[in-house]
């Protein structure tokens, strides 16, 4: 049982002829319909303030085609629930909750898809999504990777640990590491993946803002260096980078690592953390992201998606794109 849990990823890939679909952007999305997230919690804000919300986006991504849903969790964190005055249990059982939502939400599209013969759509996946250090602060140093010199690999572990053991405790089917900007805590979850003995698939996913490193200005041959030495990790590459570098980075990846590599760029423009709020215009449309899709997998992607900015209306496209031509 534990090792069919650990192929679970593989199988998925796998089943969707070598190329599965994650969803696009989450937070963007519940801005899409209204709601209002300029929050230190950011879109972690709406596990108490709506989860039916959050239920209803992880279903629209789900009929636009995603293989995989990743939960509300990428900003929720026990001391940003406790700087909101709530109690560690009420932290852990919101986190909880956002394992919860996703996985109803699959029950429930699943049920109801697999009564329709023919039907284009695989049962989902539900990856955990635990943001970087980075995200926790609100301060924009996903995109920076400066956590400054008080932040060793101690102190990251720490920062991760307890959210980990409540998500994998939840049940999720993987865990997904986002916007992590350097190697430090990169280390720090590969470390933790070991420590806890994580039975689940992961991924390790990075941002860039100059298409060619970490934020932070370590090469990804640096930071992919702990990743390859770890069977707990079976997949990395790129999320929330726009969606130009994205070719580049692949064949990047390629020459780095064995593991199955996964991208799901943002729509393009750069996050303003004073304002809280996506400036300049998007890179890529919907068409766009449909058209480099089918590159991105010709050129070895294994799990492809979108992040901020990106909607359903992506995800279809970008389903129809890789269902059309695999
Ligand atoms: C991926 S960024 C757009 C998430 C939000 C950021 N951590 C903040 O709180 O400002
Ligand atoms: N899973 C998160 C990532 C933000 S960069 C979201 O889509 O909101
Ligand atoms: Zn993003």
């Amino acid at each position: 049982m534990k090792s069919e849990k650990r192929q679970m990823l593989h199988h998925l890939i796998e089943n969707a002829g070598g190329c599965a679909i994650t969803d696009g952007g989450f937070a963007t999305q519940l801005e899409k319909h209204g709601a209002s997230i300029n929050d230190s919690l950011w879109s972690a804000i709406y596990l108490i303030k709506d989860p039916n919300l959050i239920k209803q986006v992880h279903l629209e991504y789900l009929e636009a085609g995603a293989d995989i849903l990743v939960t509300s969790s990428y900003q929720a964190t026990l001391p940003g629930f406790a700087s909101k005055g709530l109690s560690i249990e009420e932290g852990e059982s919101l986190l909880e909750r956002s394992v919860k939502l996703a996985v109803e939400a699959r029950d429930t599209f699943w049920s109801s898809a697999k009564r329709n013969p023919g039907n284009k759509y695989r049962r989902a996946l539900v990856a955990a999504s635990i943001g970087s250090y980075g995200a926790y602060l609100a301060n924009g140093s996903e995109y920076s990777g400066c956590y400054g010199p008080d932040v060793d690999l101690k102190k990251l572990k720490d920062f991760h640990r307890r959210r980990l053991q409540v998500l994998v405790e939840a049940g999720p089917d993987l865990l997904a590491f986002e916007t992590i900007p350097n190697k430090l805590e990169a280390q720090a979850c590969v470390e933790l993946l070991e420590e806890e003995s994580v039975n689940i698939p992961s991924w390790i996913c990075f941002t860039t803002v100059d298409g060619e490193n970490a934020p932070s200005g370590e090469s990804f041959k640096d930071c992919l260096e702990a990743i390859n030495k770890s069977i707990k990790v079976d997949a990395v590459g790129i999320n929330c980078a726009p969606p130009h570098f994205i070719e580049s980075l692949i064949c990047t990846f390629k020459q780095l690592t064995k593991k199955a590599i996964i991208v799901y760029p943002n729509s393009g423009g750069v996050w303003d953390s004073k304002a809280k709020k996506w400036q300049l215009p998007k890179v890529f449309n919907d068409d766009d992201f449909g058209f480099n899709a089918t590159r991105w997998r010709d050129l070895g992607a294994k799990i492809i998606g979108g992040c901020c900015r990106t909607t359903p209306s992506t995800i279809q496209i970008l389903s129809n794109a890789l269902r059309e031509k695999s």
